[in-house]
């Protein structure tokens, strides 16, 4: 994780937050705020909770000290283009994305991952692979040597991706599935979860099956 006061934000306060905040503590992260663009519920007694940028503006006015850290605990292929809207504009008021590597997993040394990437449990980035920034690998996913994931894309728990393939910015690859060596992932697609791709699909489209075909 990135060096730092080591306290951060949480943009999103519901399933994936709680996954970030099991890795975050034990490090040793202070969870200051917790915001969501929907009206939920505190998650916790110990971080308040704040709604939308209107929120935001409140929690910042109060907020004193040097501003934390902030990531995006948001999991869900409908909200991928909003999450690279929202880091944007955290950025532009000062805070600074933190990238999340769960102990568990295994990041080669040749890897890169980009900022405000996240690699749950268990995890396996291989050589050279390049991880865009605000992705999420998820639990037990894996990306193998050469390949490369987009800009706010997602590998849901168990995705697998063999070697040399190329991910678009905002793909969501569903829980299960397997992407075979060199093919191309266009920006946008959504692989269904369980599905085996065996030929390049287009960008913003979805594939389900085996072998993965386009579905409406
Ligand atoms: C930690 C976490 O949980 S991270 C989240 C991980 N999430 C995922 O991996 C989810 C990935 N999403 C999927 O696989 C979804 O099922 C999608 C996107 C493929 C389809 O979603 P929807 O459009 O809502 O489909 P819906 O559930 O209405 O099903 C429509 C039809 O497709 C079938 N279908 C749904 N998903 C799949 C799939 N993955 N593979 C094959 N068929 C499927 C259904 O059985 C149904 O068939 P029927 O019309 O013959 O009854």
């Amino acid at each position: 994780m990135a060096a730092g006061d080591r306290t951060i934000i949480l943009w999103g306060a519901t399933g994936h937050a709680r996954v970030l905040r099991d890795i975050l503590l034990p490090g040793g992260w202070t969870i200051a705020a917790v915001f969501d663009n929907r009206p939920v519920a505190a998650p916790w007694a110990d971080a308040p909770l704040f709604i939308g940028r209107e929120g935001f503006a409140r929690w910042r006015r109060d907020w004193q000290g040097a501003l934390p850290g902030f990531a995006l605990a948001i999991g869900s292929h409908g909200f991928a283009a909003g999450k690279l809207a929202l880091a944007a504009w955290l950025g532009d008021e000062g805070l600074s994305p933190l990238t999340i590597v769960h102990p568990s997993a295994v990041v080669e040394p040749s890897a890169r991952l980009g900022p405000g990437a996240q690699v749950l449990a268990g995890a396996v980035i291989g050589a050279e692979a390049r991880i865009g920034a605000h992705s999420i690998v998820n639990t037990r996913a894996s990306i193998d040597h050469d390949s490369c994931l987009g800009d706010a894309g997602h590998l849901a728990p168990g995705a697998t991706v063999c070697g040399e393939v190329t991910i678009g910015h905002r793909a969501m690859l569903g829980a299960g599935c397997t992407v075979l060596p060199r093919l191309a992932i266009g920006d946008g697609a959504l692989i269904g979860a369980g599905a085996v791709v065996v030929r390049d699909v287009a960008p913003e489209t979805r594939v389900t099956g085996i072998p993965a075909r386009p579905r409406p």
